[in-house]
């Protein structure tokens, strides 16, 4: 791109009339263009054409009775209605347009005409939610900001809400949270190489500067989780210790109900509205650390081996299941990663995945894996998951029971980077009297001496005697 395309770029000029430079500028740098291109020439195109383009996208309807009659009083033809413009707001990954609806319209016809005016407005995107009833907003995307995921600063800064972590980018450019307390149990599926690991990395990588204890169990030795020990308070790298850990959290959990208990005390003892059916009802001074036990790969705690093993699966499962049934009010909450999670695994599959509310899909296999997660949300929701490109590792459709969906993908991040930051907020790490025996060991980390001043060929070498 010529320095002349670049500065009538910086200055706003309408792509038309830059030419292939600005295609240039369009394909690879995306976000320059939208800020100096794309936004007056979007709102233009909004402005300039806007009753055409609702004609032309079906969304206008027969004008009311009395607009029909002023209109003929005044000789005129009657326009027909269609949705007003209440507000419209600029960020750095499109506009957001206030709709009002004409009278007679849903939010679904917004909804399905959204892929038309994508193409009449000339946009990446336009994902449509309501606002309020007969008011809509339109979340016009730029270009696709799945592609190179940068997350708001403002998500950075707002990070510190207890136990809701900002994890992913949606399509529409808002900042997707994994929120234990709306969706204490999560269910995080993929294929191989999906991107399921880096989903956990931004949940570790935000829970790790809160005060809540983590607890790990990676079966595949502790390969993906060891490197955040600084800031486990347990961690089980094989079946027996699962199975040790999670009857250790059914004691913590059974403690914590016994706490709660002793706080609603005899009736009348407690003021009524101290009165809790969880650990957030209980006065900050005895409340309980909330856990987040994060499950590697569901399939290595379901595997077999000889029968001898069956009866751990067993207890494994059992106790899993307990916790996603009644742990909620206790403050443990439970991400469960996996490749597949039906029936074949075995006995407890189904019911286990019943119980997990949050649902993030990944790249998978086939379309079955797909409904395991998605089938009980919404069939959009299975047929996006499917259409996840392998080139884009990371991006998931996540959603929950309520029936709402949306794609997203996580920020990139090391696993030195999360390693590094469980290491800074390793004295958050909350030391628990039950999870006590499952405490990783951290070892101390490798300290390499400082290059000497003197090059080596000039240090004094002993000549001897
Ligand atoms: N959001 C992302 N942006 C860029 N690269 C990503 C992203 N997510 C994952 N990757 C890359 O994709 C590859 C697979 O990611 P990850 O290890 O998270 O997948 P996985 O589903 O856990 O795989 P497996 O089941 O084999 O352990 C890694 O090389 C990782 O760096």
């Amino acid at each position: 791109m010529n320095t002349l395309t670049t500065a009538l770029l910086e200055l706003g000029a309408p792509a038309a009339v830059l030419g292939s430079g600005a295609l240039y500028a369009r394909a690879k740098m995306p976000r320059t263009y939208w800020a100096t291109v794309g936004i007056p020439l979007t709102i233009h195109r909004i402005r300039h054409d806007y009753e055409n383009v609702m004609e032309a996208c079906g969304l206008t309807v027969e004008p009311s009775f009395w607009r029909a009659m002023a209109s003929s009083a005044a000789n005129r033809p009657a326009k027909p209605a269609m949705p007003k413009i209440r507000s419209m707001q600029v960020s750095s990954t499109g506009l957001r347009v206030r709709l009002r609806l004409a009278r007679g319209q849903q939010t679904k016809d917004m909804a399905d005409a959204a892929e038309r005016l994508r193409h009449a407005w000339e946009v990446h995107a336009v994902h449509v939610s309501e606002v309020k009833p007969g008011v809509v907003e339109l979340r016009i995307v730029g270009f696709d900001v799945l592609r190179n995921v940068r997350m708001p600063r403002r998500a950075r800064a707002k990070s510190r809400e207890l136990l809701r972590v900002p994890v992913a980018l949606r399509a529409d450019g808002t900042v997707h949270h994994r929120d234990c307390r709306q969706a204490p149990n999560g269910l995080n599926l993929g294929a191989n190489q999906s991107g399921k690991s880096m989903f956990t990395r931004n949940l570790v990588h935000g829970l790790a500067a809160q005060p809540v204890a983590m607890v790990g169990i990676d079966c595949k030795r502790g390969v993906e989780q060891r490197p955040f020990a600084p800031r486990l308070s347990a961690l089980a790298t094989d079946q027996g210790e699962a199975l040790g850990l999670l009857l250790a959290l059914l004691v913590e959990m059974d403690d914590r109900y016994d706490l709660i208990r002793d706080h609603q005390g005899v009736p009348g003892t407690v003021a009524a509205e101290e009165l809790t059916a969880d650990i957030w009802g209980l006065p900050e001074k005895i409340r309980p650390v909330p856990i987040v036990v994060l499950v590697d790969e569901i399939a290595e705690l379901f595997l077999v081996a000889s029968r001898a093993d069956e009866e751990r699966r067993n207890q494994i499962v059992t106790a899993l299941i307990r916790l996603a049934q009644l742990a909620r009010a206790a403050g443990i909450y439970l991400e469960i990663a996996g490749q597949r999670f039906g029936s074949e695994l075995g006995k407890g599959a189904t019911l286990l995945r019943s119980q997990l509310t949050g649902r993030t899909v990944h790249r998978v296999n086939d379309l079955e894996t797909a409904k395991m997660g998605l089938g009980d949300i919404s069939d959009a929701a299975v047929a996006a998951s499917t259409q996840i490109s392998p080139d884009m590792p990371g991006t998931a459709v996540a959603g929950d029971t309520s029936g709402m969906w949306f794609q997203i993908r996580t920020p990139y991040r090391s696993l030195t980077e999360v390693a590094e930051r469980c290491a800074e907020f390793a004295h958050l790490t909350p030391d628990l009297d039950r999870l006590a025996a499952f405490r990783p060991q951290v070892a101390h980390p490798v300290i390499i001496p400082p290059a000497p001043s003197t090059p080596p060929d000039l240090m004094p070498v002993s000549l001897g005697k």
